[in-house]
């Protein structure tokens, strides 16, 4: 591509510019998730690979989770299985369980995988269930009852936590040059398929490689408050007050929750960024302009 000399100059002062930022995070490690809601547009989508296949040339490792509830969402619409969350994990029964599957394991992970090689790169595509990367178990959400005097369980089907991610296994991969992309599906010691959050299988394999930064992509700017305007640098006592007043809700309580976790065990930072906004994860790695909600110890 020939370029006039303004726009070379542009170029190479802009290439010099990354130089701190290339020499500060090379040979770390920097787990992305990438959100459901964010992998909707299609140049947004060839954006994020590229980011991902530029990270690893410069000697970072990108290891990717990946969610899908809106793409679920609608095979399950298709399929007329009714489907809601509680507390931001969908109810899973047996049937949803099998579309989970098919859907992240399948679909998704492939098209994400098929995107960042189109660009270049060597993705290699996984679930939980692949090596056993991530052991799982029933999740128990313990709602407090105010009409009983112990707390009540709701029981939320095949939805899974995280009991061990195999950092070997990713290790492996990226020893080989291979970016890992993982599926939110995690396995019971009986071989049971679970469903879990993408944002929680992100923060636990982030705390397993010991991560530089946990990156969420997602479809709002950031952690908002109630004027919507975005919050950052927060402390836990803060998030509590914003969980417990119903500021953060939805989709955003189990992420804020993870980039607490993520970093009060060893992540360094973790953001919550705009992935509606094309190379997000450049800007938040390559300049000092810092997109979005950062949460560090
Ligand atoms: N305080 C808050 N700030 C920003 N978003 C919030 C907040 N509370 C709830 N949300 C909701 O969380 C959503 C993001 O979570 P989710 O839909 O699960 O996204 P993703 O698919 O990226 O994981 C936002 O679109 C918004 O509707
Ligand atoms: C238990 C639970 O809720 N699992 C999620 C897994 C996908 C996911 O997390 O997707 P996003 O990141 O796009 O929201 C679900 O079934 O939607």
């Amino acid at each position: 591509m020939a370029l006039d000399r303004d726009t070379a100059m542009q170029v190479a002062a802009v290439l010099s510019k990354g130089l701190p930022y290339i020499q500060r995070f090379t040979g770390k490690t920097i787990v992305v998730k990438y959100g459901g809601n964010a992998m909707e547009n299609v140049e947004l989508q060839r954006s994020f690979a590229r980011d991902m296949v530029l990270m690893k040339l410069v000697g970072i490792n990108p290891i990717i989770v990946h969610g899908g509830g809106p793409q679920i969402g609608e095979l399950l619409d298709r399929l007329q299985i009714k489907s809601h969350f509680v507390d931001g994990m969908r109810v899973t029964d047996s049937e949803t369980m099998d579309v989970v599957e098919m859907v992240l394991g399948g679909r998704v992970n492939k098209q994400i995988v098929s995107l960042i090689n189109q660009q270049g790169g060597k993705a290699i595509g996984l679930t939980g269930k692949d090596a056993n990367l991530i052991r799982a178990r029933k999740m128990e959400v313990v709602k407090p009852s105010p009409e009983m005097s112990r707390p009540e369980i709701v029981d939320i089907g095949h939805v899974g936590e995280v009991v061990k991610v195999d950092s070997e296994v990713i290790t492996m991969l990226t020893r080989s040059n291979v970016i890992p992309v993982i599926a939110p599906i995690g396995v019971g010691p009986d071989g049971t398929a679970y469903n879990i959050n993408a944002d929680i299988v992100a923060g636990k394999v982030a705390e397993e490689l010991n991560a530089e930064k946990l990156i969420l992509l997602t479809n709002v700017s950031g952690l908002q408050d109630r004027q919507g305007k975005v919050l950052t640098g927060l402390k836990s006592a803060e998030v509590d007050a914003l969980i417990a007043d119903g500021t953060i809700h939805g989709g955003m309580l189990p992420k804020i929750r993870c980039a607490l976790n993520a970093v009060k065990n060893g992540v360094h930072t973790a953001h919550i960024i705009d992935g509606r906004v094309a190379h997000a994860t450049l800007l938040e790695i390559f300049t000092d302009e810092g997109v979005g909600t950062l949460i560090s110890r």
